[in-house]
């Protein structure tokens, strides 16, 4: 049993789901609330509650404007009281008598504006759990101010004890607990800043060491820029723990100031989602290497005054600095000119008041004060190191009146600030430098298998990047396997990718008919014959092909038949990853052709895992023990007789020998291995290990007797098609090869007598996966 500050814990810990007030906004709202907690809530866990929206504003109007306000707040609440609980009358008449205490309270002025608040939060989490008990959802409800205690920075003191109490509710049902509220070392009541419950919830999960917190909210997600300004702007699938501190540092309405604070000790995931939402809405991650150095988000704070404080020392700074902290005022955009003794900041304007007052009780000089200002500010991991995109950004900003730029002090974030007349033209215009990608032409993979998925890993971690390269946004709407598909009108890389739906009967063509006569990429990342066959379709759908399924590559009359056809239509047809994976061996040769050259052969070692084989083979160990490692290692196919047979291979030099219009060439092929010893069942093959070990330390022998060693070569010429076990010499290009490689020899008139030569990986998942990718970006940009 885990222990968390000396209180015993089940493994997995309570997750913290937090709703907040534009959750709770009415009767439909918390309708989709308790779907919510129906579906993702577990008994076990904390659901921190907002006042219902709307309620915190009114109360600060009570607060400012006196006792006439509240008619019309006892109005709203009760109406929605009464249209949430089929039995409301018991938390009326609570609701009364808090009204009451309310009225009396503030004509006596013995309240403070954190009492005041404090009723909306108290009301939110009364309402709701009177809902779940007539639903029969075993809860209760707890005022936070009896469990959290902060300091003035805000930090939990005392933690053990509140975990104490939290943990000993547990068996009464699911907690409700009031976000916002709090108490201070004082013992008074206080409230943690203006949407402060993000950060109540993730106070409480780093205390219970929740691996997880969910907020709630109106929007399926963190957007590329407030979605309710920009229309246009989209979900983000992922942010980094970094990102999101430095969007909520910037006063994101979508991640509250403090958020990320307590979590960066203990992190949890965050999931940013609204109710009944389709999407996984924004998963907030420890690291990923995801869109690194691109800009993830753009954020826009307005209305604040910009304030210049002069003659303050660095420590009387940080001093003031704090106390605005624990006043709840957010700073943003800090500067501290060390040589001119000058703080700038910006404060709300809501908060401005009490920041003057704070300044004037500090004995402070505040030498400019300048409102009506918006910060407006470019988020994404490293962006800071990524110059290009600086100065992109800084371009941008060319047309407008800047006040200041500012650089925080994390690598994540660039500011600008302006009025806030220009600022919503300045995010329009930045959102579109940043993010307005057309979508690209729809994209399907088939195989997902090794390649398959290593291809979408690609995709996904390096979505942003290859998307600013095409200037299209990747749109992979199919993936599927033999059994199973997985489809979606919008793009999969933002989704997890379970292939689940059946398609033993080929059931994703079916789904793909939509797409006849739209054009389409279809990536075939299959071994398959079936695949192959349904080639002619594809293309008469007016689809393009990037295949590293070599069957149709290889067939001289099927591929030619392929290629009429693709004339008529349009449309590519990639192959590079059929040869060399990601070695640019046909994009090589298309060149030099394209250019005038006469490619008069290409030579070399073909096959990753018999040049590894052949190349580990040293006399000593017996063949078979090399070919069982490799087999081991995944270095060769299932069957390691695919390999030694040399069709694999053979197919390669066919696919060039077509590229190089080497029709005419007779062919020599040879099997690594003679047929009679590879004959039979697979056990039958292994069985026979000591009469090939016996073959090939004969042929070693011989070989190793003429100064020379064994090599599975291809050779490709105008004359010849050639692919046998060869007996080379230390002078041949592919004797010195590293075990594994693949070599290209190219003859050529440009390159007479001293060839061009293409060697490295020519196989392996990450290195074709890679090829593929290459094939795609190459598609997209000319389609
Ligand atoms: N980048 C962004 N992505 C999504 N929402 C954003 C973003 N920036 C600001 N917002 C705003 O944040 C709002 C959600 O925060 P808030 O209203 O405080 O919700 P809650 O009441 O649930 O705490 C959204 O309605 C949206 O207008
Ligand atoms: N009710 C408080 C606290 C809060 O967090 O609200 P919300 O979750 O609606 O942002 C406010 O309105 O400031």
């Amino acid at each position: 049993m885990a222990e968390i500050y000396g209180q015993p814990v089940a493994r997995e810990t309570p997750a913290v789901h937090k709703f907040g007030g534009s959750s709770l906004k009415d009767v439909t709202a918390i309708s989709s609330v308790i779907r919510t907690i129906r579906s993702h809530v577990r008994t076990e866990d904390v659901v921190v509650v907002s006042a219902n929206g709307g309620v915190t504003d009114q109360l600060i109007q009570v607060f400012n404007d006196g006792t006439h306000r509240l008619p019309a707040l006892r109005e709203s609440v009760q109406q929605l009281v009464t249209t949430v609980l089929d039995q409301p009358d018991a938390l009326l008449v609570s609701l009364l008598e808090d009204l009451e205490l309310l009225s009396s309270g503030l004509s006596q002025t013995t309240l403070s504006v954190h009492d005041v608040l404090a009723y909306g939060e108290l009301w939110s989490a009364q309402l709701l759990s009177a809902r779940l008990h007539e639903l029969g959802i075993p809860n209760h409800w707890r005022d936070a101010r009896d469990i959290l205690t902060v300091d003035a920075q805000n930090n939990p003191v005392n933690p053990a004890k509140a975990v104490q109490i939290l943990l000993d509710s547990k068996g009464e049902g699911i907690q409700i607990l009031t976000g916002f509220l709090a108490r201070n070392e004082a013992g008074q009541g206080i409230t943690l800043g203006r949407n402060g419950s993000d950060y109540s919830a993730t106070l409480v999960a780093s205390l219970l060491r929740s691996s997880a917190v969910y907020l709630w909210t109106d929007v399926d997600g963190v957007y590329t820029a407030d979605p309710h300004v920009i229309p246009e702007a989209r979900r983000i699938p992922t942010l980094t723990l970094g990102e999101a501190q430095a969007l909520s540092e910037l006063g994101s309405h979508v991640l509250h100031h403090k958020t990320i604070n307590p979590l960066l000790q203990h992190p949890a995931r965050i999931i940013i989602n609204t109710c009944d939402s389709d999407t996984l809405g924004t998963d907030v991650v420890e690291q990923s290497r995801a869109g690194e150095g691109q800009v993830k988000t753009l954020a826009h704070k307005s209305q604040l005054v910009q304030l210049t404080l002069a003659g303050i020392h660095e420590l009387r700074t940080r001093q003031f600095q704090a106390e605005l902290t624990a006043g709840q005022i957010n700073q943003y955009a800090c500067h501290y000119d060390k040589t001119r003794q000058v703080l700038q900041l910006c404060v709300e304007q809501v908060d401005f008041f009490r920041t003057s007052q704070l300044i004037r009780q500090a004995g402070l000089t505040l030498v400019q004060q300048l409102s009506g200002v918006s910060l407006i500010s470019a988020v994404g991991h490293n962006i800071r190191q990524n110059h290009r995109v600086i100065s992109q950004l800084l371009g941008r900003t060319a047309r407008f009146d800047v006040l200041n730029i500012h650089y925080p002090g994390n690598d994540h974030t660039l500011c600008v600030l302006l009025a806030d007349e220009q600022a919503e033209a300045l995010l329009a215009d930045l959102h579109a430098a940043c993010f307005d990608l057309a979508p690209s032409i729809p994209i399907v993979v088939l195989g997902y298998g090794n390649i398959g998925q290593q291809f979408i890993r690609i995709l996904k971690d390096n979505k942003a990047s290859i998307e600013q390269r095409v200037k299209q946004s990747l749109s992979l709407v199919a993936v599927a396997n033999s059994r199973h598909y997985q489809y979606a009108g919008e793009c999969l890389l933002d989704e997890v990718i379970v292939p689940d739906q059946d398609n033993t009967s080929g059931e994703i063509y079916q789904r793909l008919s939509d797409y006849i006569n739209k054009p389409l990429v279809l990536i075939d990342l299959t071994a398959s014959e079936a695949v192959a066959a349904r080639y002619p379709e594809f293309v008469a759908n007016g689809w393009h092909l990037i295949s590293a399924n070599k069957l149709v590559a290889a067939d001289d009359i099927r591929a030619s038949h392929l290629e009429a056809e693709l004339e008529k239509q349009h449309r590519r047809w990639l192959t590079n990853t059929t040869v060399g994976a990601a070695l640019p061996i046909q994009s090589s040769l298309r060149k030099l052709i394209e250019s005038g050259d006469q490619v008069q052969a290409v030579n070399g070692v073909f096959s990753g895992s018999l040049s590894w084989i052949f190349g580990q083979y040293d006399g000593q160990r017996p063949f078979m023990e090399w070919v069982r490692q490799a087999h081991a290692n995944a270095y060769t196919e299932p069957d390691p007789r695919d390999d030694l047979s040399g069709q694999d291979v053979y197919r390669k030099a066919l696919i060039l020998a077509r590229q190089l219009g080497f029709n005419e060439a007779r062919v020599v092929f040879t099997p690594a291995i003679p047929d009679e010893l590879m004959a039979g069942t697979l056990e039958q093959f292994w069985a026979r290990s000591a009469a090939i070990d016996e073959h090939v330390a004969g042929l070693w022998k011989a070989a190793n007797e003429q100064g020379k060693s064994l090599c599975y070569l291809a050779s490709i010429s105008s004359q010849e098609i050639n692919v046998s076990l060869q007996l080379i010499d230390q002078q041949h290009p592919a004797a010195g090869l590293r075990p594994g490689d693949n070599i290209f020899v190219i003859d050529s008139a440009w390159y007479a007598g001293n060839p061009l030569v293409i060697q490295g990986p020519g196989a392996g998942r990450e290195v074709t996966a890679a090829g593929v990718l290459n094939d795609l970006i190459e598609v997209l940009q000319s389609a």
